[in-house]
């Protein structure tokens, strides 16, 4: 029985795919307080918020069982990515959902800051009729400048173009290309100042957004140029704002969302030339359906370790590739956990190589899931694909990948190589067709082992008897051999064995090997 927390008021309806199920628990707790959520979190797998709840370390810290955070909406700067990485939980959010509601309620915040129709409304019903002090201006050919033009940047410039408006446009990831197909102009954000009767901002709060329209950026735009944001709350500095407004930079500001909600009593809601809604832009009753049924299906892939799309503190991978990489995971996983086994000192660097068809493919999940196999060993079930990189780099382990042209002959191979201080180990799989995955070299020695779990790696000198001795010794301890490969690299020199057994090796069996004559060191290695 999972059990999932809902902290935030969400549509009863979208959560019906969770709500539903009887393997399920799902308690709605929208009165939290952040030291009650604090009190409960630790018996749920799942969390679920809007961008009320505050997600922080601490929460995430006391969140022991939980697997999984799914924000019901886009932006995740109400959660502390860095810290769920860290512990390994995904973060998972609903990017589509509310991409209408908000370019709708931007453009609703742009219409009534040009015609002046909350503050209208409000003298018409204390019962006056004033009819000069609200003339508007009109859109129709005038410039409005979008901040980030992803989702509902771009559903704000096609309804905008419906108005007649002239868009100029600024993102990092806006091309020549894609902005005349959507039929705006790409310009830097000096250009929007210079240009722009209107400004309204479409990007995430980042620490690179943080206060990105300040009081430099208003003394560059026009005189009466008009502001909306029904993205974040800091993306525009709101002091800046109000003294732009003071200085008469600004003829107005349609704010939906703040730097503190609900903002208390801050200067801008003093000044007319401010309209405001209280973080409305995706409260519409088809946006919260839509963003509480996607983030329901994510969770419930999670739980059931099922494939997954809107992750956003690890790589998505898409649908074909996941199904296409699927059968290497195991393979990538199980050479991880061996290769740590051959060191005998902490690893600093690790190279993994992919041939063959693998190279076809965006590699970063199957990366994870080697480097997951490798730390695990030693650092138990917290490490996962979440935080794979994470671990390795604060264990000042770093890694690199290669794609090669050669694969052996084999279709597809993963390499692993592996370097400590003193010691270079280089470790080689394949997934054959029909038979799995399978060990196809350590180091220099070509050998063929599925990866089961108690395998004996045997370094010794090639000479004659040692497959009988070895045997021997096994057998009288009542340990039997499933398979056994050997391999040399010069006759008379240097050569390998590696044996699959049923069970560990007992202390006085391995004591008993150690001792042989010409054998130079065992290794037995457990696989999970
Ligand atoms: N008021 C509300 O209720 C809602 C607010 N939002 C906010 O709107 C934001 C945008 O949402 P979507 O369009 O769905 O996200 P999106 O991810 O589709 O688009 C964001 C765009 O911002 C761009 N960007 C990032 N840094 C930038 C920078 N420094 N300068 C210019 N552009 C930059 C990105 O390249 C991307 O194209 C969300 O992050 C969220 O904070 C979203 C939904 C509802
Ligand atoms: O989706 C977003 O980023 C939003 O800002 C919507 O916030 P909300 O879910 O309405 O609290």
């Amino acid at each position: 029985m999972h059990n999932i927390l809902v902290s935030d008021p969400i549509s009863a309806e979208g959560i019906a795919a969770l709500t539903n199920r009887t393997d399920l628990s799902v308690d709605v707790q929208t009165n939290l307080s952040p030291a009650d959520l604090l009190g409960v979190i630790g018996k749920y797998d799942a969390l679920i918020v809007r961008s009320q709840t505050k997600v922080t370390k601490e929460i995430i810290e006391a969140g022991s069982q939980l697997k999984v955070i799914g924000r019901a909406g886009v932006g995740v700067d109400n959660i502390d990515l860095d810290a769920a990485t860290e512990k390994g939980i995904i973060v998972v959010n609903a990017p589509d959902g509310n991409t209408m509601s908000t370019a709708e309620h931007t453009f609703a915040m742009l219409m009534s800051l040009s015609r002046h129709i909350p503050q209208a409304y409000k003298s018409t019903v204390e019962g006056n009729w004033d009819r000069k002090s609200f003339k508007g201006v009109e859109l129709n050919r005038k410039t409005l400048g979008i901040v980030g033009m992803g989702r509902i940047g771009t559903e704000v410039s096609k309804r905008a173009k419906a108005f007649n408006m002239d868009i100029i446009s600024y993102d990092p990831f806006l091309t020549e290309e894609r902005a005349e197909k959507i039929g705006v102009r790409k310009g830097s954000l000096q250009d929007i100042y210079k240009e722009a009767d209107y400004i309204t901002v479409h990007t995430p709060l980042t620490k690179e957004t943080h206060h990105l329209i300040d009081l430099e950026a208003f003394q560059q735009m026009k005189q009466g140029v008009r502001l909306i944001n029904c993205a974040r709350g800091g993306i525009i500095d709101e002091d800046a704002l109000v003294e732009a407004i003071d200085r008469g930079i600004v003829a107005g500001a349609a704010i939906d969302v703040f730097e503190q909600e609900p903002p208390e009593r801050h200067p801008l809601l003093k000044r007319s030339q401010v309209i405001a809604t209280p973080h409305l832009g995706a409260s519409t009753e088809e946006a919260q359906t839509y963003v509480a049924k996607d983030v329901s299906e994510e969770i419930l892939h999670i739980l059931n370790n099922e494939s997954f799309k809107n992750a956003v503190n690890m790589p998505q991978v898409p649908a074909d590739v996941r199904k296409a990489l699927e059968p290497y995971y195991l393979l990538g996983e199980k050479i991880g956990e061996m290769a740590i086994q051959l060191i005998q000192e902490p690893p600093h660097k690790v190279t993994l190589t992919y041939a063959g068809e693998l190279t076809d493919y965006e590699t970063e999940s199957l990366t994870r899931t080697i480097l997951k196999g490798l730390l695990r060993y030693h650092l138990g079930s917290k490490v996962n694909v979440v935080n794979a990189t994470y671990m390795a780099k604060s264990y000042d382990l770093s890694y690199s990948v290669e794609y090669s042209s050669s694969s052996l002959d084999f279709t597809n191979l993963i390499s692993v190589r592996i370097e400590t201080k003193n010691e270079t180990r280089t470790l080689s799989g394949t997934l054959l067709s029909g038979y799995g995955p399978r060990i196809i070299k350590i180091d220099d020695y070509s050998i063929d082992v599925a990866p089961t779990d108690h395998l004996l790696y045997i370094q010794h000198l090639d000479t004659k008897g040692m497959i009988g001795h070895v045997g021997t010794a096994l057998g009288e301890q009542d340990i039997n051999i499933a398979t056994m490969q050997v391999g040399r690299k010069d006759r008379g020199g240097d050569a390998i064995m590696m044996i699959t057994v049923d069970k560990p090796l007992p202390k006085q069996v391995r004591d008993q090997l150690e001792a042989m004559e010409h054998i130079r060191s065992i290794k037995e290695i457990q696989l999970s």
